[in-house]
């Protein structure tokens, strides 16, 4: 399977008292892959959350991403992404299985994508690339580590940060793969916005690979 596209990523905030609108709207523009993403710690509301989003990804055909969480993921028999201090990958891939899709923060690193690469990862992801207000925290990368990981990487490459339709074709023609976004998606005004968007980021990524 191709890991190519728009990797749409939920955040509760943002998107309170449209949670699901907005995000069958996304669907809607074509969504490669979908992350819940909810920091919070009600694992009823999570799990509750979580199931809701795999039905909607059933439907559209779209694969669901788990984040930080391998046992909700191993629930529902969808994917997981983890950051560097979420848990280590290998047995997370034991519990998932083989075709599960597993993805893993590199920061701006090389080295520790090639480590997520030997311990089974699906994806590596690199980020932020720009200033991010979903987190702000997190360690800046480059478009220049972005074309050495491109050269040295055989996995698909995600780029997360602050990516936006007006700052994304960069990363796309120093060889990202996967945009992953939350403001450049979720912030729109409307749901027909959304989509828009959508359709936008599947764009930049369909003429050049
Ligand atoms: C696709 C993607 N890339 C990076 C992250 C960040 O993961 P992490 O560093 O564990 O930070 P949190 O998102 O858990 O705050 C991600 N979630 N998704
Ligand atoms: C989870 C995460 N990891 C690095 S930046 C980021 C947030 C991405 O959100 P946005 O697209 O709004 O900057
Ligand atoms: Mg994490």
């Amino acid at each position: 399977m191709k890991l190519r596209g728009l990797y749409a990523i939920t955040d509760s905030q943002l998107l309170a008292g449209k949670f699901l609108t907005y995000v069958e709207a996304a669907l809607d523009g074509g969504v490669t892959l979908l992350q819940y993403r909810d920091k919070s710690s009600d694992e009823a509301r999570r799990l509750r959350e979580a199931e809701k989003l795999h039905e909607l990804c059933s439907r559209y055909k779209t694969r669901l991403i788990i984040n930080d969480d391998a046992e909700l993921a191993a629930r529902l028999g969808v994917g997981v992404h983890l950051g560097q201090t979420d848990g280590p990958l290998t047995p997370a891939r034991a519990l998932l299985g083989s075709k599960a899709i597993i993805g893993a923060t590199c920061h701006d690193q090389i080295e520790l994508a090639e480590q997520a690469a030997r311990e089974g990862a699906s994806y590596v992801a690199f980020g932020r690339f720009f200033n991010s207000t979903t987190k702000p925290g997190a360690p800046a990368a480059t478009l220049e580590m972005l074309a050495q990981a491109r050269t040295r990487l055989q996995l698909p490459i995600c780029v997360i940060g602050g990516v936006t339709l007006d700052n994304a074709e960069p990363l796309v023609a120093h060889g990202a793969d996967l945009l992953a976004v939350v403001h450049g998606l979720f912030g729109a005004d409307s749901t027909q916005d959304v989509t828009r968007r959508a359709r936008a980021f599947n764009d930049l990524l369909k003429y050049s690979a």
